[in-house]
């Protein structure tokens, strides 16, 4: 079989889903096939987050499917984490008083036994080594950037397939949102399927394979990332530039 024809990884069929009497997402469907890295682009508010949270299991589905390797899930966070889902929310969300490792062995709390976790912290200190140098550092005491890694890498050590990344060029400087992309390009080289929500295009120009542009909880356009920078009227109405 060519990678055009095997199934997405993941697959969203019309997604409904909100919080109490408002409905936020408005029937999204999009598939992230293996290997791929696909970014939802929005205003804030939209749903960026929504959606990842609705993927994940911890914003209920109101309508429409979510299926993984082919087979619908349930929505249950421990369901979805266990087959190979791993969230990196906005705003990082470390426990501020534990260590970076501590921080991170709380990511691998499906994790089969200790010689799996040992493998996955290897590969997380391999790709991030400023967490290694920084391991019995407290998570309060970590910069901004460091803090963004912790989070990444507590979600490499969920052992997750599948990316989920939630604006991670939130709250930091120009240079250090360049060193999380050049992490996060690094992970999309090494074969992880991604799935990354983004205020700014131009950010994941030269990564991503395909863009979905989410205007009031519904994809109003999609195409290559480069395609959507070329289009100033799209820009200007969706984007406020
Ligand atoms: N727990 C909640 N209860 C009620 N409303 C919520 C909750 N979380 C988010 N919302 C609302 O849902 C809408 C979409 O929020 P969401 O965080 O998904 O947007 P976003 O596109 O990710 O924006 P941002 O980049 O600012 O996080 C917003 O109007 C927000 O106020």
């Amino acid at each position: 079989m060519t990678a055009a024809t095997l199934p997405p990884v993941l697959s969203l069929k019309n997604i409904v889903s909100g919080y109490g009497g408002l409905d936020i997402l408005k029937g999204i469907s999009l598939d992230v096939g293996a290997g791929e890295f696909v970014t939802v682009v929005g205003p804030n508010g939209h749903g960026k987050s929504t959606l990842l949270k609705t993927i994940s299991g911890l914003v209920p589905l109101r309508a429409g499917s979510i299926s993984i390797d082919g087979t619908e899930v349930t929505g249950k966070p421990h369901t979805v984490a266990g087959l190979g889902v791993a969230h990196v929310p906005q705003g990082d969300m470390l426990f501020p008083e534990m260590s970076v490792l501590e921080n991170l062995l709380m990511g691998a709390y499906l994790a089969p036994g200790k010689a799996e976790i040992d493998r996955r912290l290897d590969e997380v200190y391999t790709l991030l080594p400023k967490l290694s140098d920084r391991r019995h550092q407290i998570a309060s005491t970590l910069s901004g950037g460091e803090r963004r890694m912790a989070g990444i890498g507590r979600g490499l050590m969920m052992g997750g397939r599948i990316l989920l990344i939630d604006e991670p060029s939130l709250g930091l400087a120009p240079l250090i949102i360049e060193q999380i992309y050049g992490v996060i390009a690094e992970l999309s080289k090494a074969g992880r399927t991604i799935l990354l929500v983004e205020e700014n295009p131009a950010r994941v120009e030269d990564l991503a394979d395909k863009l979905h542009l989410l205007d009031d909880g519904a994809i109003v356009w999609s195409g290559p990332p480069a395609d959507l920078l070329a289009r100033e009227e799209l820009l200007a109405t969706y984007l406020g530039g």
